[in-house]
C-alpha cells in the first residue's frame, strides 16, 4: 500500500553516505531516548501514544457534538491560537474543498468554519463579527492553559454575541470548551456555566494536540472522517516506532536536517505546489520553531507557497545567503484534473501544453525548481503524499510529530517546552496594568 514517505536522494551531492552512518547512530539513540521516556519533558509525550490510546468516549462525544453543530449551526467560529488552532485549520485545508467557506451549502454540506483569538487585531474580529451576522452559529474555544489572552478576548465577544441572540442558557449550549481536565479560567468557566468539555491532556503540548479534540472536533464538523485520519497516525507510528532506519521516515528526517544544519544550514524552507497546504506549512512552523528553537539553537522553519512565491521569494531562494535546505511536500495524485485545450490561434503561446493537465505542468515546475535549487546549492529533500485523504494526513501528521522529537533531542534541547514564548506576554501584561506585574511598568514604559 502506498505511503507517506521521506526521500532525500536529490540531496546526495550534499551528504556523504558516512555521514549518515555517523548520525544514524545518533539518531536512533535519540528515538531510544524518546520512545523510553527517559529525556528532557518526558512528562509531555502523551503524543507517542494518542492514535492507538485515546479516550474512546470523549472521540464518541467529539463526533456527537459534531453532528449537533452541523444540524443546528450555518457557522462554527474556532477560537485559538498557535497549537490551539494550527493543527484544525491545517487539517480542515488539507482535507476539504479549497474554497470550503465560499462554497454553496450544497457542495459544502457543513457549516462555514472561521478563527479567531489568533490576534489581537479589534479590525479582524469586527469583520468575523459581520461575517456571522445574524446566523445560526456555535463556538468552539480552544486553550489549554485556559489563559491565553488573545483566545479569551475573542471568546468574551462571542459569548457575549451569543447570549444576545440565544439568551444565557442557549447560548451555554452552543459552546463547547476544550481546555485542562481541571485547571485555568477557561476550565472554572465551563464548569460555572454547563459547557460541554473536552480535555486537553496534562501529557500533550499544543502543538502535539492535533489529534486530540482540540483538532478532532473543528475538523469532524467539517465533514472530514476523523477515524480515518486516526488510522493513518496510527500507521505512522506503527513505522516510527519499529521500522529499521533505512525504512524509517521519521528518524530519516530527524538525521538529514541535522546533518544539514551541522554543515551550516540553519533554515529549513518547508515547500509545497498546493495551496491547500499553506496551513500545513504554519503548522510545521510552531511544532519544530517551538520544539528547536532555544538555547541559542535550531533550525529556523520558514514556508512557501509555490510556485506562487517563485516569483517573490524565489531569488533569494536560488541565488541569495546560503543558509538554507528545502523540504517539498508533494502531493503525488491530485483527484483535480484540468486538461489545457488548443486554441486555434495560439496567442498565448500555450499550445505546446494542449492535451496536457495542470498537474502535469505543476509538477514540471516542481521537478525543475528542485533542480535549479539544487544547483544553486540548496539541499532538496522531499516528503512525498500518496494523495490528499484523511489517512495520509494522520501519517504526515504522525511522522512530523515523531520527527520532531528524535531531532530536537539530536540538537540537545528539551523539544517540549517553550520557556521564551513567555518573555512577550510578561511584557504585555505589564504594559496592560495587569494585576501582579506592577514592579515591571515603569521601567518598560520609559524605554518606549
Ligand atoms: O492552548 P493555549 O494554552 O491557549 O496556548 C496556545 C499557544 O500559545 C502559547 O503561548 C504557546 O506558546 C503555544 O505553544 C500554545 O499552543
Amino acid at each position: 500500500m502506498a505511503k507517506v514517505t521521506f526521500d532525500y536522494s536529490k540531496a546526495s551531492k550534499f551528504i556523504s553516505d558516512d555521514e549518515v552512518v555517523a548520525m544514524k547512530k545518533i539518531a536512533e539513540d535519540a528515538k531510544e531516548v524518546l520512545v523510553n521516556k527517559s529525556g528532557a519533558g518526558n512528562d509531555f509525550l502523551g503524543w507517542i501514544d494518542l492514535p492507538v490510546d485515546y479516550d474512546k468516549d470523549e472521540f464518541a462525544r467529539i463526533k456527537a457534538a459534531a453532528k449537533k453543530i452541523q444540524s443546528d449551526s450555518e457557522v462554527l467560529v474556532v477560537i485559538g491560537i498557535g497549537g490551539s488552532y494550527l493543527g484544525a485549520r491545517a487539517a480542515i485545508d488539507f482535507l476539504r474543498h479549497g474554497f470550503y467557506n465560499n462554497v454553496s451549502k450544497e457542495i459544502r454540506k457543513t457549516p462555514e468554519i472561521y478563527y479567531a483569538g489568533n490576534s489581537i487585531s479589534p479590525a479582524y474580529l469586527k469583520g468575523l463579527l459581520d461575517v456571522v451576522g445574524d446566523r445560526d452559529f456555535s463556538v468552539n474555544i480552544i486553550s489549554k492553559s485556559g489563559t491565553t489572552t488573545e483566545p479569551a478576548i475573542a471568546f468574551r465577544i462571542f459569548k457575549e454575541k451569543l447570549e444576545k441572540k440565544y439568551g444565557k442558557e442557549e447560548a451555554a449550549k452552543r459552546i463547547y470548551a476544550t481546555t485542562d481536565k481541571a485547571k485555568g479560567a477557561l476550565k472554572n468557566l465551563a464548569t460555572e456555566e454547563g459547557y460541554e468539555s473536552f480535555v486537553v491532556p496534562d501529557d500533550v503540548g499544543g502543538r502535539f494536540s492535533v489529534l486530540t479534540a482540540v483538532g478532532l472536533l473543528p475538523i469532524a464538523v467539517s465533514g472530514a472522517d476523523i477515524d480515518k485520519l486516526m488510522e493513518g497516525a496510527a500507521s505512522g507510528r506503527e513505522k516510527a516506532l519499529n521500522n529499521t532506519f533505512e525504512d524509517n521516515d521519521a528518524v530519516k528526517y530527524a538525521a538529514i536536517r541535522n546533518i544539514l544544519l551541522r554543515k551550516g544550514k540553519s533554515i529549513e524552507i518547508t515547500a509545497n505546489y498546493e495551496p491547500s497546504l499553506h496551513y500545513f506549512g504554519e503548522w510545521w512552523k510552531q511544532l519544530y520553531g517551538e520544539s528547536e528553537g532555544k538555547d541559542q539553537k535550531g533550525i529556523f522553519p520558514a514556508a512557501v507557497d509555490l510556485t506562487t512565491d517563485l516569483h517573490s521569494m524565489g531569488q533569494f531562494i536560488q541565488d541569495g545567503s546560503r543558509l538554507m535546505f528545502e523540504t517539498v511536500v508533494n502531493i503525488e495524485k491530485t483527484d483535480a484534473d484540468i486538461v489545457i485545450q488548443e486554441e486555434a490561434d495560439d496567442l498565448d503561446g500555450l499550445n505546446y501544453l494542449a492535451g496536457k493537465d495542470m498537474d502535469f505542468v505543476n509538477k514540471s515546475a516542481m521537478n525543475g525548481t528542485i533542480l535549479a535549487h539544487t544547483d544553486g546549492n540548496v539541499p532538496n529533500l522531499m516528503v512525498n503524499v500518496p494523495e490528499q485523504n484523511e489517512f495520509y494526513l494522520g501519517e504526515l501528521f504522525y511522522m512530523y510529530e515523531f520527527a520532531c522529537g528524535v531531532s530536537g533531542y539530536i540538537l540537545g534541547v528539551n523539544p517540549f517546552n517553550q520557556p521564551g514564548v513567555e518573555s512577550y506576554k510578561k511584557n504585555m501584561f505589564a504594559l496592560l496594568g495587569k494585576p501582579g506585574y506592577e514592579d515591571m511598568t515603569a521601567e518598560l514604559q520609559k524605554r518606549l
